[in-house]
């Protein structure tokens, strides 16, 4: 399967695997599932949320953002590090070199310095408003993503405030695809609100 256009970041506060097993379900596996846990978190219950996404994502393509230990550890097909993870050239040494490695970018400098690195994706954003993390820097747009876009020849993910509805204007601007959190988690619907953004994406 080629890599995909939806991502679906875990989110602790809403059962997470129910969630995963709606998305996977409405998008016939076409979705990575990126496992994110709190800083406070355990690395013991990371690793066993890490397995139970495992289980229940079937052949979705699974990651665990920041604790590249865990992804190794499950077996996942790789990992997401940002600005205070492991810088992009050591995630690559732990993970290998076959691993998905995805890193964040907001700029196109930040953004072509991680695919030298050997990112194979990126996460760009935040591309709008969003109350699921705190202390980002304000949303960079449809423009913002546009720049980094146009820097790099690896998908670019857009991340922040996505919805289906912004997804049009997000595929305008160059990206491959986007990540989400609460449009997917607090929908009333989950697996409805997959089969929404998987449509918009395809
Ligand atoms: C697809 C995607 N893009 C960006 C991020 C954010 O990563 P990071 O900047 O390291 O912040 P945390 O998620 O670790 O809080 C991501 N996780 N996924
Ligand atoms: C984890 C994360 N990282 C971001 C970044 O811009 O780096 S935005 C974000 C949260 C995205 O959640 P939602 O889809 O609910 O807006
Ligand atoms: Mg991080």
């Amino acid at each position: 399967m080629s890599f995909p256009r939806l991502h679906l970041i875990t989110d602790a506060r809403r059962d997470p695997l129910a969630v995963v097993r709606a998305a996977v379900a409405a998008t016939g596996g076409d979705i990575a599932i990126q496992v994110r846990v709190e800083d406070d978190t355990s690395d013991r219950d990371a690793y066993e949320l890490a397995c139970r996404v495992k289980a229940a994502c079937g052949d979705a393509l699974l990651l665990v953002n920041d604790r590249l230990h865990i992804a190794l550890a499950v077996g996942a097909a790789g990992g997401h590090v940002g600005a205070l993870d492991l810088p992009v050239d050591a995630a690559r040494r732990v993970l290998g070199r076959h691993a998905v490695l995805g890193a964040t970018a907001r700029d196109p400098d930040t953004a072509r310095a991680a695919v030298d690195s050997g990112a194979t994706y990126l996460g760009v954003g935040p591309a709008f408003a969003t109350s699921t993390k705190d202390g980002l820097p304000p949303p960079i747009g449809p423009g913002g993503v546009a720049a980094v876009a146009a820097a790099v020849d690896v998908p670019v993910i857009a991340i922040g405030g996505v919805t289906a509805d912004r997804v049009p204007e997000l595929r305008r601007a160059g990206a491959y695809g986007v990540a989400v959190v609460g449009a997917i988690a607090n929908a009333k619907d989950p697996a409805q609100a997959s089969a929404e953004l998987w449509k918009a994406l395809t």
